[in-house]
């Protein structure tokens, strides 16, 4: 089974794309909801944008400020790096307040500070903000986070790429998509150093034009989520398009659970387990352990002989899975919801039930647990599922798992 283009690069990559002074070009994009959602946001700029197989074709060149729909907005979290493109573009931004899924408070405080630090005002009223500027527009400036924040850190360098000046980003995230963001904009004549550490410089340039296509970096989300699976109920499965470096905190506590993985330069083949271990896992910003991965890996700790305890620093909130899980046989609970305690003990015995998605990962932890499961598993709003995991039915059904989609609906 291969893994596709990163979610969390392309949903910042589409926005992105607006700033072009030419037309732009991405493959290996994956067939999400999200990508879907955001072309509707993209054609109501008059941006036009194809997606062929697995490449996206988008045209910024004839671009208009307009209303943008409110409902695909609300759809997805990262409709808000339309702020920081929208305003590198045209100096302003009305957006409304983004969706995205409910995994407790996701404030954009941050994001707003960096803003405003590199001269722009901003206002929040019913929803809506609106970002403005004088005439002399934004300017470089220095922004140190006060939390590491990949949406502001994305966000910064989006609104400031083209600003006159230096922008310095202090405390910034250093996930892998912020390189790939920050590939994509070089690659375009943009001037940003320091991408994937902790201090991120960007020299402001006039003017940012395509020269080439744009590979996304493979989702190593949706990687950890394939291992863990394979690891849960595989005999034996070789999972391709894996960046192993991306995922090492998380292949290091899988062997340390016991698991049988043999970690290849681009892929990672996950044997049979047996007589697994609890573990401890403390989620982190990257190259810690993802928050993303947390609810995913958690069916596999059912098999463990003891048990597992999560701390989920990022999302203390993200618990959405407990309550269907247990509805499946498995016994966890959230300990203290303010620190992100959650115990995992050992579940043995799965039994099919329906159950309900919830938000994106919680989904893809019952899909695991679904298949882990004796008997029938039907899960409910499933287009969570399909927001982040392209080709799911094709991809599971691949290494012989019985899976369907029913309804197709969008989020
Ligand atoms: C589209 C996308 O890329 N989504 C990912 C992104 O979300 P997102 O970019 O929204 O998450 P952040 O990295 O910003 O959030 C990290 C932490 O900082 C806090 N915070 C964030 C911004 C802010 O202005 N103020 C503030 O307090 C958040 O509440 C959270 O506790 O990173 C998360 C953390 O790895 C992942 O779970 C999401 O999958
Ligand atoms: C929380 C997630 O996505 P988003 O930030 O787009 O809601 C996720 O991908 O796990």
């Amino acid at each position: 089974m291969s893994i596709g283009g990163a979610k969390n690069s392309t949903v910042a990559l589409i926005p992105a794309a607006i700033l072009a002074d030419t037309p732009v070009k991405f493959d290996s994009v994956p067939d999400i909801l999200d990508v879907h959602n955001l072309m509707l946001i993209l054609k109501s700029m008059n941006v036009s944008s194809e997606f062929k197989g697995d490449v996206l074709s988008i045209d910024p060149t004839n671009i208009v400020e307009a209303p943008l729909p409110s409902k695909a907005i609300k759809s997805l979290r990262a409709s808000y790096y339309f702020m920081g493109a929208l305003l590198g573009r045209f100096q302003r931004a009305t957006v409304s307040f983004p969706g995205g899924d409910n995994i407790g408070p996701r404030p954009i405080d941050q994001h707003i500070k960096a803003f405003k630090a590199l001269g722009a005002e901003v206002s929040d009223h019913d929803g809506t903000v609106t970002i403005q500027t004088g005439p002399n527009g934004l300017h470089g400036a220095q922004i140190f986070l006060d939390v590491v924040s990949v949406g502001a850190t994305i966000n910064t360098i989006l609104a400031s790429v083209k600003a006159p000046g230096t922008t310095v980003i202090g405390n910034a995230a250093k996930e892998p998509e912020i390189i790939d963001i920050a590939t994509f904009l070089n690659n375009m004549g943009a001037n940003i150093r320091g991408a994937g550490t902790d201090v991120i410089r960007i020299e402001g340039v006039p003017t940012l034009q395509a020269r080439n296509t744009h590979t996304i970096i493979p989702d190593r989300i949706e990687a950890g989520t394939y291992l863990s699976l394979a690891a849960a109920v595989g005999d034996g499965v070789l999972i391709t398009n894996i960046i192993p470096e991306h995922l090492e905190a998380f292949v290091a506590k899988l062997e340390e659970m016991g698991c049988d993985l043999t970690v290849y330069e681009d892929s990672i083949y996950v044997g049979p387990s047996h007589d697994l271990k609890p573990i401890q896992v403390k989620v982190m910003p990257f190259p810690g352990f993802a928050t993303d991965l947390q609810q995913p890996v958690t069916p596999l700790l059912f098999k463990a002989s003891g048990r597992s305890i999560i701390i989920d620093t990022i999302y203390p909130k993200r618990i959405k899975h407990i309550p269907e899980l247990n509805k499946l046989g498995g016994r966890i609970k959230s300990e203290d919801t303010d620190e992100g305690v959650i115990v995992v003990d050992p579940s043995p015995h799965l039994k099919g039930a329906h159950v309900d998605a919830g938000e994106i990962r919680a989904g893809a932890s019952l899909v695991i647990a679904g298949l882990m499961a004796n008997g029938t598993t039907e899960i409910s709003h499933a287009e969570y599922i399909l927001r982040g995991y392209g080709s799911i039915v094709d991809k599971l059904t691949s290494i012989g798992a019985d899976v369907k989609l029913e309804v197709e609906e969008k989020v």
